[in-house]
């Protein structure tokens, strides 16, 4: 399996025939893991806060969540923390934020596309291994520059993938390893830019939270129905 990690969505072309697993460790795809874990039928990743509102009158019950600047769109129904994301069963939930759901959709024509984050590294690796295709990892960023915590989660899902499959690494996807055999979540996550404004903004707790290595073990994938990306558990492999 050739395994390479992208500096941020930029760089994402021609996914048609590619396996893409989008992170955006805070906070989207850690959320749209737990939201499926807590019971959720379905996440729809949408870039825009208008579309979030036009897409919650044409689904009864759906719940909108998301942020600008890391706090709660007003009118939403929840903001962008994890921790929000509980007892939710057979809800459908439809998320904008920042930078993930923007990655999400960008990278929504993949042959098989995948929300990874720390939380759920150790099923996204099964997951991939049993797929055995050539993967790219796209780390989402942060206002279209370099993520700390976006690349070094997927060198922790590919430290986990190398102990089951024989891997060739690109240069970047070397170093993403590296940075995570050589640094814990919490580490990293703490460090980071992005992580730092989180804190001072008041979420120390989905700082931590978000570092949680291999709490779940939900494999988001996404599918396009009716021309738009939306997300769900996969059963598949565990
Ligand atoms: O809510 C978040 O963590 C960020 C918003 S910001 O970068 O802090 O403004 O959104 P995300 O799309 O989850 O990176
Ligand atoms: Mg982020």
């Amino acid at each position: 399996m050739k395994i390479d990690v992208l500096f941020y969505p930029e760089k994402l072309k021609n996914v048609e025939d590619k396996v893409v697993v989008v992170l955006d460790v805070l906070r989207a795809t850690t959320t749209i893991a737990t939201a499926l874990a807590a019971g959720a039928k379905e996440v729809y990743p949408v870039s825009s806060i208008r579309e979030a509102f036009s897409l919650k009158k044409k689904i009864p019950g759906a719940l909108v969540g998301g942020e600008r600047g890391g706090i709660k769109v007003p009118g939403f129904d929840l903001g962008n923390s994890p921790l929000e994301y509980q007892n939710l069963s057979g809800k459908t939930i439809i998320l904008s934020s920042t930078n993930g759901t923007k990655a999400l959709t960008k990278a929504s024509q993949a042959k098989n596309l995948i929300a990874g984050s720390i939380i759920n590294a150790k099923a996204v690796a099964n997951y991939l291994g049993r797929l055995n295709l050539d993967v790219i990892f796209l780390p989402s960023g942060t206002d279209f520059q370099f993520s700390l915590e976006d690349f070094a989660g997927a060198g922790y899902i590919i430290s986990l993938l190398a102990q089951q499959k024989k891997i060739y690494l690109s240069d970047q996807a070397f170093v993403s390893l590296k940075l995570a055999q050589n640094n814990s979540p919490e580490e990293v996550l703490t460090r980071s830019f992005h992580g730092q404004r989180l804190i001072n903004l008041g979420f120390q707790k989905d700082v931590e939270y978000c570092a949680s290595l291999n709490l779940l073990d939900v494999v988001p994938v996404g599918r396009v129905s009716e021309g738009r990306l939306v997300i769900e558990s996969s059963r598949l492999f565990r």
